[in-house]
């Protein structure tokens, strides 16, 4: 697990480097709050930090607020390193939304066991992050996921003026597979629909299951004529890879897609924009399935 030494004692930093490769950890150093800062930013950024308190420009509990102060969900968790004693620097850091506080110089073995405590709280925060956002069955997007996503898509491509298309899928009679191959063949085949559609989109396209046997995937930056490309690929894709349950048993499944491109004139609101793709969704199943549609 990488960690976040925020620290203007280039002395101190390297005890810590030292002593957090030693654990296991990966250390990230950074020398004041600013950089701190800008380190958080990336997608990939450590949520375990130590932060000292003093430092030229902002303080640590001063870095402590403003990193509490981000609206993005994220969670970090921040202990404070500081030569203050007494009970009134505890409160301060930890008002200022430190999780623990230690004292320097610092005792190794205590500062091994709160590194230790504090990776626990972090991993235990990705699997809540996990269940909370993942489907159990195919680990794609769950659906109050791929909504919020689809909510940043509208509010990304109405700020930037870019578009972006939608794209409904159904697994053409799946209740059919269920009563042919038990639930579990049912099971294996989700799993094998969701590996074709990750196999088939670019790595910033979203996939969420939607409902039992339906998925939701956000094409960002894409046009009708483009998603109607992807769309097809996995159309195919499905059509011709059946989902393998045994070495001499395969289930054979098609899917109908509704596709949509995002109008800010035609589309009030997400539910609106959702509808017409629901609809092309509709008109590929009722006239024959194993289609695509685009909306008008
Ligand atoms: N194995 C499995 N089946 C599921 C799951 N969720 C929903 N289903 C099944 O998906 C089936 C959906 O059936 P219907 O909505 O009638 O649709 P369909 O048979 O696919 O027919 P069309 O969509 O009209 O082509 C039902 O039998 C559900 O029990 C799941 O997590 N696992």
């Amino acid at each position: 697990m990488d960690v976040l030494i925020v620290d203007d004692d280039a002395i101190t930093r390297l005890a810590l480097c030292t002593a957090l490769e030693e654990w296991g950890f990966v250390p990230i150093v950074a020398e004041n709050g600013d950089q701190a800062l800008q380190k958080l930013e990336a997608e990939t950024a450590p949520h375990l930090l130590i932060i000292d308190w003093s430092m030229p420009g902002m303080s640590g509990p001063e870095l402590c607020k403003s990193i509490r102060k981000r609206d993005d969900g994220q969670f970090f968790y921040i202990l404070m390193l500081t030569g203050k004693e007494g009970n009134e620097a505890i409160v301060e850091a930890m008002e200022a939304g430190a999780d623990d506080f230690l004292n320097k110089p610092f005792d190794h073995r205590v500062l091994k066991v709160r590194t230790a405590a504090g990776s626990r709280i972090v991993r235990l925060e990705q699997t809540l992050n996990q269940l909370a956002s993942r489907d159990a069955l195919t680990q794609c997007w769950n659906r109050r996921m791929i909504d919020e996503l689809f909510a940043n898509s509208i509010a990304e491509s109405t700020r930037k003026q870019t578009t972006f298309s939608l794209m409904i899928l159904d697994i053409d009679h799946f209740k059919k597979v269920n009563d042919t191959y038990g639930h579990a063949g049912g099971d294996m085949a989700l799993k094998h629909i969701v590996n074709i559609l990750n196999t088939n989109l670019r790595e910033y396209d979203q996939v969420g299951r939607y409902g039992g046997e339906e998925f939701v995937v956000l094409l960002p930056a894409t046009d009708q004529n483009e998603a109607w490309g992807v769309a097809e690929r996995i159309r195919s894709a499905i059509q011709f890879q059946p989902t393998r349950i045994s070495d001499d048993v395969k289930i054979d499944l098609t899917v109908s897609i509704g596709l949509a491109q995002f109008d800010r004139r035609q589309d009030a609101n997400q539910s609106a924009f959702f509808e017409r793709a629901d609809k092309a969704l509709y008109n590929a199943k009722q006239s024959g399935r194993n289609r695509i549609v685009s909306a008008e």
